[in-house]
């Protein structure tokens, strides 16, 4: 057979392949553009409203802010199944902890916000235009992933103003997002900055969205997150020589509860749950 006939009838065969592969490259991507396109406008829209009301940075501006983003499921058919909210009606400060897959987070971290309570993130979000300037706004914590000794300081800042301005602040203890179906190693940020600030510790599981958002497969469609508030950790009984059985014991409760939310099978991983 001519080569040059077969070479031409096995691209023909590729071609609708390959077209749907563009397209459905395009639509992911179209899809995320879209979803940070309406964080930028609602948080443009966001920023004024906090600002004429609380007149600039306070932790108030959280009940604006997550009354404007719990909006966006509605574009993107996304549903929340929420469980265990009574896990959140606790008198004062208190740290809580939770599994972070995506940018999406946002939707769900606002779906159940408490009041009185801001989260950790990384520097670089200050700069993200409206968003930045929102986060700012709403009092959020930033800290530098890139120099250990200045995010142990702010930490140490952060568990004095828990007490003294009665705050709940909000940790992802993977450090980054992840997206691959399982949990990642914890920092121990989180669990020291409980233990000296003497709160107890409320983990949220988030159930994977592997099923209805994946980078890799370019999937991005509507589909149902199920979220689930865990009862307090107390943390009296830990002391700092403690952290790394404290931060193993959150790690496995919320690795359990992740798979039986996400539908899969528990397996151990039969390794060290904290990042070295
Ligand atoms: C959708 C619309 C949007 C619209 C806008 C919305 C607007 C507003 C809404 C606001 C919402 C904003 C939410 C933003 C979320 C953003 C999420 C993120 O940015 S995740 C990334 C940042 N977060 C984190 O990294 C938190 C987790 N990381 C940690 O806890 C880390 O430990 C650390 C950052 C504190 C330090 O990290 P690193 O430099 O990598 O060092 P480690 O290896 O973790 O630790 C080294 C040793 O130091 C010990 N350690 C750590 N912390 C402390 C401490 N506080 N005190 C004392 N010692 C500490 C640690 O134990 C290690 O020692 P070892 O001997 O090895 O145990
Ligand atoms: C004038 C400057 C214009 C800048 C435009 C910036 C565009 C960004 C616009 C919208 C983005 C919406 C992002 C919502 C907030 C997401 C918070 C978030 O999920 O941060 C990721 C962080 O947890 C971990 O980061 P890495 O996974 O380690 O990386």
């Amino acid at each position: 057979m001519d080569l040059g006939w077969l070479l031409w009838t096995s691209f023909l065969i590729l071609v609708p392949f390959i077209l749907m592969e563009i397209s459905s490259s395009f639509k992911f991507h179209f899809k995320l553009v879209s979803y940070c396109v309406l964080c930028l406008l609602i948080s443009a829209l966001a920023a004024p409203m906090c600002l004429l009301r609380n007149g600039g940075r306070t932790v108030d501006n959280m009940r604006i802010i997550s009354r404007v983003v719990r909006s966006l499921k509605y574009f993107f058919g996304i549903r929340f199944e929420v469980k265990g909210l009574e896990n959140f009606q606790i008198d004062g400060p208190c740290v809580i902890i939770s599994n972070h897959q995506s940018i999406l987070d946002m939707m769900g971290l606002m779906e159940i916000l408490p009041d009185r309570c801001v989260q950790i993130a990384k520097k670089e979000l200050m700069y993200a235009g409206s968003v930045g300037l929102l986060t700012y706004l709403g009092g959020v914590i930033y800290i530098n992933r890139k120099r250990t000794s200045d995010a142990k300081s702010i930490m140490a800042a952060v568990a004095q103003a828990m007490i003294s301005d009665n705050l709940k602040v909000w940790v992802y203890p993977e450090g980054t997002r992840n997206n691959t179906g399982d949990l990642l190693p914890f920092k121990k940020g989180a669990f020291h900055l409980a233990l000296q600030s003497q709160v107890p510790i409320i983990p949220v599981v988030y159930s994977s969205f592997t099923s209805f958002y994946n980078q890799k497969k370019n999937l991005f469609t509507g589909g149902t997150i199920k979220v689930e508030i865990l009862p307090k950790i107390d943390t009296s009984d830990f002391t700092e020589k403690d952290i790394t059985d404290l931060t193993e014991k959150c790690h496995q409760t919320m690795r359990q509860v992740f798979f039986r939310l996400s539908n899969k099978p528990y397996k151990d991983n039969g390794q060290s749950n904290c990042a070295q």
